[in-house]
């Protein structure tokens, strides 16, 4: 049988998968976790590859083993020296310290600017960002970088040896623009004071090297990888009129287009895809650890978190929460907090607290699906996706909120299923098609949905004047 291996390096995790060439089976899987917080030292991820890899058995599948490829979180900023040696740890897509440096950016330049160069609009999730507060905080780690790479740009540098990169993720760093598929080299040296080198961007079939000894699967060909939301978009082999609505760490909505969707509003970040097209993106930082923190907070598990909003009225009884734990991207509000609102004395129960902060992850993915609309990306139906997608409450709600058809796709690691995907494209010259299966599919019905998208708009608006 011939393997391939893709690997997710996410926020929470890493998790490996290898598959059966022919039929996108699992053969085998593996996981290991990353370390909370929002700067973290790139090693760890090599440290976590290492064990997810141990753990799925790959190196006693020997030469079965023809490909792996790697998906990881975005625009992580991975900053060494010559040596290969981090700088600093990297800033994850989460931090937001850089805030500061992103409204000084798009102040500068303005958002049209902005949208005409990379297609997107800089908020402080973006590598670029980053680097600026490195060099304006601490200049003398920015005088040593040699290299600036992403997350996924390391792990191949683990795997193969090299640097390299693929415009899915280069277009997440605000140097990069996915419509020429250059580098924007300029707004390094303007906003970062030089231009440290890049990794080579590979397309989407091109191989990114051999596998290392160290890793023990006969020097498999090794696919150029991508970001973990492309990774998810070849996973589940996304067509026009799909979007992926992803409950993960972040909360995700992206579809994919043959053509660049332009958004000067910078809610839409214009990113390219893992197969040559696009994939306009709007992602938050607050979603299925919105549902963790709830669960926290009652004390209970996340299966008695579950049955809890499930047991209270649709509509939480009236209470709204604005879920911005941890700051939010979308909408750009970086030093937000959580509101609670409707509180009154019969409605302030567990039940309803649950149910409010499932309403809270569903409601900014809804205003998400409508800016996609109203730019003209076809939303047909979603595909709800990520670990949050496994709370029942949630995925009952999604389809009344949204307004929208929701189907569930089996469970299954759809941004490493994608990097496999990928993988076996490098080895073979062939993207193989092995098809997805829908596990469960929810129509929009009742009028509750509706007033509680009009009751969570009044709040924001209320609170955050939006
Ligand atoms: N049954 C569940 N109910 C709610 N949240 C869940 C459930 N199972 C997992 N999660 C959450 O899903 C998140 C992990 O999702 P995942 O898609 O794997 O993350 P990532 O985006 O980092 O890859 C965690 O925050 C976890 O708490
Ligand atoms: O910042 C973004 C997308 O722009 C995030 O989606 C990251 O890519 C992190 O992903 P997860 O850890 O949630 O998978």
């Amino acid at each position: 049988m011939n393997i391939v291996v893709g690997v997710d390096s996410s926020t929470q995790s890493c998790k490996v998968l290898a598959v059966n060439v022919e039929t996108g089976e699992q053969v085998a899987t593996g996981s290991a976790t990353h370390p909370d917080g929002t700067a973290v030292d790139p090693g760890i991820w090599t440290s976590a590859l290492s064990l997810a890899w141990d753990a799925a058995g790959i190196a006693g599948l020997g030469g079965q083993v023809i490909g792996a490829a790697v998906a990881a979180q975005q625009h992580g900023m991975v900053a060494v020296d010559a040596g290969s040696v981090p700088v600093h740890d990297a800033l994850l897509w989460n931090d937001v310290r850089s805030a500061a440096q992103a409204a000084g950016m798009v102040a500068e330049l303005g958002v049209e600017a902005w949208a005409d160069a990379v297609n997107l609009v800089p908020v402080a999730s973006f590598t670029l960002t980053k680097l600026a507060w490195l060099a304006h905080k601490r200049p003398d780690d920015a005088a040593r970088v040699a290299t600036v790479g992403l997350p996924h740009d390391w792990l191949n540098l683990q795997l193969t040896g090299r640097w390299s990169t693929d415009r899915s993720d280069a277009s997440g760093t605000a140097y990069f623009d996915p419509r020429t598929d250059r580098y924007r080299t300029e707004l390094l040296e303007r906003f970062f004071g030089s231009v440290p080198a890049l990794p080579p961007v590979l397309a989407p079939e091109a191989s990114a090297g051999r596998l290392l000894p160290r890793w023990g699967a006969s020097a498999a060909v090794v696919g150029a990888g991508m970001g973990d939301n492309a990774g998810a978009a070849l996973g589940l082999e996304l067509a026009p009129g799909e979007i992926v609505v992803s409950v993960g760490t972040s909360g995700t909505v992206f579809g994919v287009s043959a053509t660049p969707i332009r958004d000067a509003s910078g809610e839409v970040a214009g990113f390219a895809d893992a197969t040559g097209g696009h994939l306009p993106l709007l992602a938050m930082i607050n979603s299925a650890r919105v549902l963790a923190a709830g669960a926290a907070m009652l004390k209970v598990d996340l299966a008695e978190f579950d049955r809890l909003a499930l047991a209270a009225a649709p509509d939480a009884g009236g209470l709204t929460l604005l879920p911005y734990l941890d700051g939010e991207r979308t909408p750009n509000l970086p030093d937000a907090t959580g509101t609670l609102v409707g509180m009154t004395r019969a409605n302030m129960v567990p039940e309803n607290l649950a149910r409010a902060c499932v309403l809270a992850v569903l409601n900014p993915l809804a205003d998400a699906l409508a800016k996609l609309a109203g730019l003209g990306v076809p939303v047909e139906r979603v595909l709800l996706i990520g670990g949050g997608s496994k709370s029942r409450a949630l995925r009952e709600a999604a389809a009344a909120v949204f307004g929208v058809p929701v189907e569930v796709p089996q469970a299954r690691e759809y941004v490493a299923l994608g990097a496999a995907r990928q993988a076996a494209w490098a080895a073979t010259g062939k993207l193989p098609v092995w098809g997805r299966r829908i596990e469960e599919s929810f129509e929009p019905a009742g009028d509750w949905g509706a007033v509680v998208r009009e009751r969570y708009i009044a709040a924001r608006r209320a609170v955050y004047a939006l």
